[in-house]
């Protein structure tokens, strides 16, 4: 018999190993196509692109399933060279494996206007009932837009819990034991590309982003942290999407003396989970922001099960089961079991926190 949740793994990886092809093509192009959304962040041609490819192995193979994703499709249909441009790539990116390109993720998207209405389809609610996706098609668009690190998120919800995530992070080394750095090697493919994923209880893994079908895997666990002193934060690139100044207050009283490693959107979940980084911690910046889903599913799962333990800043897990944000979280602490707790008494000591 095969283990739960094997199709939608196996689905899963390979819809984000395709969509991470899309979103690598954009990054090697100087021209991305970034639009301006009403919350002043950016979006481009490879998050529409990407966006569109994911949800279409989805229909084809969970056409009852609902679907929480990022972006939407108004602007495309305002704006016909954009669509154009994100048509012309969404048509020309496939697996080079036939058999999971047309038998798993169901071939071609039929034509533009469908494009268009898939990339709308992701429009659920969310909640805490049912089967619900979550799909970030380019976490980090600042950090891609940058040369940095940037993910294809996605992750699979049943009745409020997290039963499957991975993560492409095309421009992670694929080695796992690789030095954790910000630097993304921007203009070289070359060593490059990982795709993480987890189903829960049955462990993580990591495998290389490849152009073919899926490549072997291998379980991936935390580094064992003993002395935090030893130990570095993986903290966000953006100043404005956590409070950096706290986090340093904090490393100060834990004892860690190496500076915190800066990195771009899901990649740090997958590079903690790797044992390539040690603590992944986002302090909230503001009373108001609420986190999205997308934003952290896949990468709490794989942190988990690779042996972690992800906690908001109060202590609670992190609850998906809201709707499309994180309504009842603040913040974002992610560390090895035995040193979690640890942690989060001193976050708790910051006042304001
Ligand atoms: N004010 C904010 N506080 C925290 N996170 C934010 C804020 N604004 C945007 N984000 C989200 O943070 C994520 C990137 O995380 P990181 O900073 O760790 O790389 C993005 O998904 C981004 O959302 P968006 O996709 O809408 O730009
Ligand atoms: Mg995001
Ligand atoms: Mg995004
Ligand atoms: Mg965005």
């Amino acid at each position: 018999m095969s283990s739960p949740y094997s199709k939608e793994l196996l689905v899963a990886q390979l819809a984000v190993q395709r969509a991470s092809l899309l979103t690598r093509r954009v990054f090697l192009d100087s021209a991305k196509g970034t639009v301006s959304k009403s919350d002043a962040s950016p979006v481009t041609i490879g998050d529409f692109g990407a966006q569109a490819l994911i949800i279409a192995a989805l229909r084809h193979n969970f056409p009852s399933d609902e679907i929480v994703a990022e972006e939407e499709g108004s602007k495309l249909r305002e704006d016909a060279a954009l669509a154009d441009r994100i048509w012309e790539l969404v048509k020309s990116t496939k697996l080079d494996d036939e058999k999971a390109e047309t038998e798993v993720l169901g071939g071609a998207v039929k034509n533009k206007e469908h494009m268009i209405d898939l990339i709308d389809s992701g429009n659920s609610k969310g909640g805490r009932a049912g089967r619900i996706w979550a799909i970030d098609p380019i976490d980090g668009t600042k950090g891609f837009l940058r040369g940095g690190q940037y993910a294809v998120c996605l992750a699979l919800m049943v009745d409020g819990d997290v039963k499957v995530g991975v993560l492409g992070c095309p421009n992670l080394p694929v080695d796992d034991a690789a030095p954790l750095s910000a630097d993304a090697g921007a203009g070289s493919d070359e060593g490059r590309g990982v795709i993480f994923s987890a189903v829960l209880g049955q462990g993580a893994t990591s495998r290389p982003l490849t152009s073919a079908g899926l490549a072997g895997g291998k379980s991936i666990a935390m580094k064992p942290v003993t002395e935090l002193s030893a130990a570095s934060f993986c903290e966000s690139v953006e100043a404005g999407h956590s409070n950096q100044g706290d986090a340093a207050k904090i490393a100060e009283k834990l004892g860690i003396t190496r500076p915190s490693v800066r990195m771009d959107s899901q990649a740090k979940y997958g590079s903690i989970a790797r044992g390539a980084g040690d603590i992944y911690l986002r302090l909230p910046t503001s009373k108001t922001y609420q986190e999205k889903i997308w934003d952290h599913a896949a990468g709490d799962l794989i942190v988990r099960e690779a042996g972690g333990q992800v906690t908001d800043v109060l202590g609670r897990r992190l609850d998906f089961g809201h709707g499309r944000t994180l309504a009842e979280n603040k913040g974002v602490i992610a560390a090895p079991k035995a040193v979690h707790g640890q942690v989060l008494k001193v976050v708790q000591e910051v006042p304001g926190v």
